[in-house]
């Protein structure tokens, strides 16, 4: 039976559970607004009162970079090219691990209330200042692609109003936000990844279920080639191999849980930095979890799909659509589970919203306004904050627009801007870490460069991209994808391209690395151009002695001679036990 789109309406069930979840968010948001200091200064509004213990945060730094783009692009991902994404998950051991021992310690114990403070400690104040644009943008970008997202599959599939979806979405965060501040957005946090959990667990179970039992789904999904192989070609202008996504994906995860202000913003939250550097290791498994049900979810939607065209019931001929098409067939008839399942992806999409955000008033006060009205008093300071979070709220609406002009399947469009924009920033944070000699006009033209050459990039793959095929109904047998335009399977040869053609046609998961590494080499050479700082002149605390750290084996005294790099100040013992 082929439900047709407008048959895939909610029962009163599933609009109650969706109804739930807006109203617990709200409720949470209510609550801390009303209890402890009830969000009366910028430390509590902005910063929990650095109370926080590391499960709630690392539940929040999951729920910050996985949200409906995720639940619906990865699943998309897999369906058209099987399960080479899946690799990506080697990047989160060297992803994390970094972040825990190198940018924790240097971030938390400059005790800052912003990630982009770090840069005029160890910069200058124009440094701090193009970092938290720079931040600003990537951040506006990314929200209007997490509101966009949702609210476009769902009109693909129900009709639902696309404008309604979103406006009730960015409307319910916004206030929640505004509210009761960082404490009332990781709790709703926590809530929400429960929520986007339990509703992934509801579509595996019925999808396999409904396709005929694990082993009908293996089978299926093995004679259909989704099973991906190490693709170990070392071409950076492949897409996804385990190279681009296990190497590229490292730098990726380093600009979003290293230096990202959504992320920074946590950690500085925790009550202790043995707290934060917890919850950073809290983060792994979610991490894996989450990657790993979106990536089942995509084989079992091929398995039940595979050689079957769909595409004539939907508004649209994106993959992206048809995961929801793939949900909404699959849980039609058990009233509750597509509610759920929308609850679940409107759980993504506003935990990561409400991070982002509650992040961008964090960075304006403390980056830009504070600095230049420091007579301000604290309650107008958080009357301030919270116009910003209501301001910002209505600018991703506008954002939400503009993602869908960029084609591509959402998932691709937010790498495409972590990449772009957090490879730079990425770049700046390591120059000033790993760097003593770097000074301000290097890390300034570093920084110019690295942007100039990420957008070089980033618009000349748009504009040279040759369009793929229209719509993807991959083949049972053989893998292959055909398109639905022509019965015959289209074998696409890519030709090889040469010379600035292969320049655009670097992968994105490579533009983090890439981008951050032109950074780190243009700050180098313009500052030994202009003077290099010498070691004694750096702002204590904001250099990592990383080769101290790598040639831990040689005795003190020659590491004191060769790095001569005042090691970090020691940690102050922590005697807080974990929640
Ligand atoms: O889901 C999103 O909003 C962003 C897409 C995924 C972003 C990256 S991919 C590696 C890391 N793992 C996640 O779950 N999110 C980030
Ligand atoms: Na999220």
């Amino acid at each position: 039976m082929d439900p047709s789109p407008h048959k895939l309406l909610f029962t009163a069930v599933d609009y109650a559970i969706f109804a739930g979840l807006l109203g617990a968010s709200l409720a949470i948001g209510v609550y801390y607004a009303l209890s402890g200091g009830r969000q009366r200064t910028t430390q509590e509004f902005l910063l929990a009162d650095r109370s926080m213990g590391c499960l709630p945060v690392s539940l929040s730094l999951i729920a910050s970079f996985q949200s409906a783009v995720a639940i619906i692009g990865v699943p998309a991902e897999i369906y058209t090219h099987g399960t080479q994404y899946w690799f990506i998950g080697c990047a989160y051991i060297l992803g994390l691990l970094v972040p825990a021992h190198v940018f924790i310690p240097v971030l938390y114990r400059l005790k800052l209330s912003s990630a982009y403070q770090y840069l005029e400690l160890r910069f200058s104040k124009a440094v701090r200042i193009c970092g938290t644009l720079t931040f600003i943008f990537q951040t506006v970008v990314y929200m209007g692609l997490c509101i966009y997202a949702p609210a476009f599959a769902l009109n693909a599939v129900t009709g639902i109003k696309l404008w309604g979806t979103v406006l009730a979405t960015g409307l319910v965060c916004t206030l929640y936000t505004t509210l009761g501040g960082l404490k009332a957005v990781i709790w709703t946090d926590v809530f929400q990844t429960v929520v986007m959990f339990s509703g992934q667990v509801a579509v595996i179970v019925v999808g396999v279920y409904q396709t005929g039992g694990p082993s009908e789904v293996w089978k299926k999904v093995w004679e259909g080639g989704r099973i991906s192989g190490l693709n170990l070609n070392p071409d950076p202008t492949e897409r996804h191999t385990f190279w681009t996504l296990a190497l590229g994906g490292v730098f990726l995860m380093w600009a979003l849980y290293g230096v990202n202000q959504s992320q920074v913003q946590r950690y500085l939250s925790s009550r202790s930095e043995r707290e934060a550097v917890r919850s950073c290791y809290m983060v792994f498994p979610s991490l894996q979890l989450a990657l790993a049900l979106s990536c089942v979810m995509g084989l079992i939607m091929f398995a039940r799909y595979c050689g079957e065209d769909h595409s004539h019931q939907l508004q649209s001929t994106k993959a992206d659509a048809m995961v929801i098409y793939f949900v909404m067939d699959m849980l039609q008839g058990f009233p509750g589970l597509p509610g759920l399942f929308v609850a679940c992806l409107f759980s993504a999409a506003l935990s990561t919203i409400s991070s982002a955000f509650n992040s961008l008033a964090t960075v304006t006060m403390e980056d830009l306004i504070k600095p230049q009205f420091p007579a301000m008093s604290e309650r107008r300071a958080t009357l301030l904050s919270k116009a910003l979070a209501m301001f910002y709220g209505l600018l991703c609406l506008a954002m939400a627009y503009v993602t869908h002009l960029m084609g591509d399947s959402v998932l691709l469009v937010a790498l495409k801007i972590f990449g772009m924009v957090g490879g730079p920033i990425l770049g700046l944070f390591c120059l000033g870490m790993f760097f003593p000699w770097a000074n301000p006009i290097g890390a300034l033209a570093g920084l110019a460069g690295g942007l100039s050459l990420s957008f070089w990039v980033g618009i000349g793959s748009i504009l040279n991209q040759t369009p793929g095929p229209r719509t993807l109904v991959p083949d049972c047998r053989s893998g292959l994808v055909s398109n639905s335009s022509s019965s015959s399977a289209v074998i696409t040869v890519t030709l090889r391209p040469s010379g600035l053609q292969r320049f655009y046609s670097l992968s994105y998961m490579w533009y983090s690395g890439f981008t951050c590494v032109s950074v780190i080499f243009i700050g180098l050479i313009i500052s030994f151009l202009t003077g290099p700082i010498r070691e004694e002149d750096v702002t204590p605390g904001t250099v990592f002695p990383l080769l101290g750290k790598l040639l831990f084996f040689l005795p003190e005294n020659v590491k004191q001679k060769l790095c001569c790099v005042t090691p970090l100040p020691q940690m102050v013992r922590e005697k807080h036990m974990c929640v």
